[in-house]
């Protein structure tokens, strides 16, 4: 092996335990090295896949390369080819298999309470309940190996593994809040089948809030409150999604306080999703909203372009189809809003693809896709924008145009200012006529204090995410 393909297998090692699994699957597995005098070729499929590779891995494999060669950098040339692919060198890792069906996957077999639905199969009441208790299962796809991992949702991923690690220890309450169909059920369920699996035995109980709600209104008509109260404060691992249903259910709300307090008190771990940071939740009691921030608040935002690529690759591969990275690409540059509807997008694609057994190419992909790209074409406007921001914030929409410079009203202001800039093609000027009549570098002025405040306050960052989600979808 000459000293740039030896360069090239370290660089594979390096590049996958720094960017991890799933980014070294999708971006850096695919270059086929190629040696040409002094120069390592990389040879990457097609056009957009080689300005995707300059842009955002060019540095990192150039500094791999020069940790090799103990500083000096060998020219690396990226090349749009066909080159057959070559064995992977001894020394660079397998791509992760994907995950199949197994003892590690097995749904968790999980308690219910109370009868759900009279299809279910019920197990024999829990000493001295009249209530039949049932088991559910956790959705067995919805595991840490499945979920993809982006800037997005990092920190909320480590956050809830190292609570799988240690339920009831680290990190207790974990609250997850974002937007919908951002992953928090999947990641909330990970978590539950990560701990059904190290222990089989664990008392977990996943449930959607508006379900926790007719629990209580059916123990409330049963009187049955005290096996209620035995059946939730006896769980190992209780997960609820969604939170924000128990607004305005006082009864719910005063249960579950005694609840959470058993479960904290034992060191029994809950897990909460929202789509709102906790204190965005109005009409929750201010204890409840105390007692959420005891633990850890982790929020998941919107996919970036990469990120959603990466899904798209996983769940295509999933169903056994290889998916084009154009193909891809394409899709994730027009379906921004949230997972979910990128998961649609793809079914679509895959059904029409083979509906019409034609092979995926971008062209089938437009076709399966006319519809959802005409509808999501449509303009946004500064108008929508406005309307969309001061609901929000809960100001007037006659707030964007007039003086008032008190705090509550010209941050959302500022904030609208910089999302039209965005997302809209107005000029500055154009903007700040929209905005009162405003000067442009007040425009300007607004969306840098609103970039800089966005990387300093994470909470601002996430709401304007949050408002680019609303005004996209
Ligand atoms: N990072 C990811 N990697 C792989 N799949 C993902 C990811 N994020 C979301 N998904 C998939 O997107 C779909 C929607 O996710 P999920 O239901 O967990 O969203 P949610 O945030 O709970 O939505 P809602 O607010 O509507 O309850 C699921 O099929 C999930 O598997």
């Amino acid at each position: 092996m000459s000293a740039l393909e030896n360069c090239w297998s370290h660089c594979l090692t390096e590049l996958e335990s720094r960017l991890g699994a799933d980014q070294f699957r999708i971006w850096i597995k695919p270059l086929v090295a190629e040696v040409s005098g002094d120069s390592l070729n990389l040879i990457v499929p097609n056009q957009i896949f080689l300005q995707f590779i300059r842009d955002r891995y060019l540095g990192v494999i150039e500094e791999s390369a020069s940790s090799f060669f103990e500083g000096g950098v060998p020219a690396i040339a990226l090349k749009v080819g066909n080159a057959a692919r070559k064995a992977p060198p001894p020394s660079a890792a397998p791509a992760r298999p994907v995950p199949t069906p197994s003892a590690s996957n097995q749904p968790a077999s999980v308690a219910t309470f109370p009868a759900p639905a009279p299809s279910v199969r019920p197990v024999p009441p829990i000493q001295g309940g009249s209530t039949h208790h049932e088991t559910t299962r956790l959705n067995p796809a919805f595991t840490f190996e499945t979920l993809v991992t982006g800037k997005a949702n990092q920190l909320a991923r480590a956050a809830a593994q190292q609570v799988a690690e240690n339920p009831g220890v680290s990190y207790n309450p974990l609250f997850v809040y974002g937007g919908v169909g951002l992953g928090k059920t999947h990641l909330i369920q990970a978590i539950g089948n990560a701990v059904h699996q190290r222990n089989p035995s664990a008392k977990i109980r996943y449930i959607h809030a508006e379900k926790y709600v007719a629990d209580v209104v059916r123990a409330y008509q049963h009187k049955s409150f005290d096996e209620f109260k035995r059946y939730y404060h006896s769980l190992d691992l209780l997960l609820i999604d969604d939170i924000q249903f128990f607004v305005g259910k006082d009864k719910t709300q005063e249960e579950f306080f005694y609840a959470f307090n058993a479960l904290v008190e034992g060191h029994k771990q809950i897990i909460i999703t929202s789509d709102r940071y906790p204190k965005e939740i109005d009409g929750l009691q201010d204890r409840l909203v105390s007692r959420f921030s005891w633990g850890l608040t982790v929020a998941i935002e919107p996919p970036e372009l990469e990120m959603r690529v990466a899904i798209l690759m996983m769940k295509a591969e999933r169903e056994n189809f290889k998916l084009d990275s154009t193909v891809a690409f394409f899709i994730a540059k027009h379906i921004r809003s949230n997972v979910r509807e990128l998961e649609g997008a793809l079914k679509r694609v895959l059904a029409y693809a083979r509906f019409t057994n034609q092979a995926l190419t971008l062209e089938a992909a437009k076709e399966a896709l006319r519809d959802i790209l005409a509808s999501g074409n449509r303009q946004i406007t500064v108008e929508n924008i406005q309307k969309t921001v001061a609901d929000f914030y809960k100001i007037k929409v006659a707030d964007m145009h007039s003086k008032k410079r008190t705090r509550d009203i010209a941050r959302p202001r500022q904030i609208a200012m910089a999302l039209t800039k965005e997302l809209t093609p107005m000029s500055l000027p154009a903007i700040g006529d929209a905005f009162g009549g405003r000067d442009h570098t007040t425009v300007l002025h607004a969306c840098r204090t609103i970039e800089a405040q966005r990387s300093a306050d994470s909470e601002l960052s996430h709401q304007y995410n949050v408002l680019m989600q609303m005004l996209r979808s």
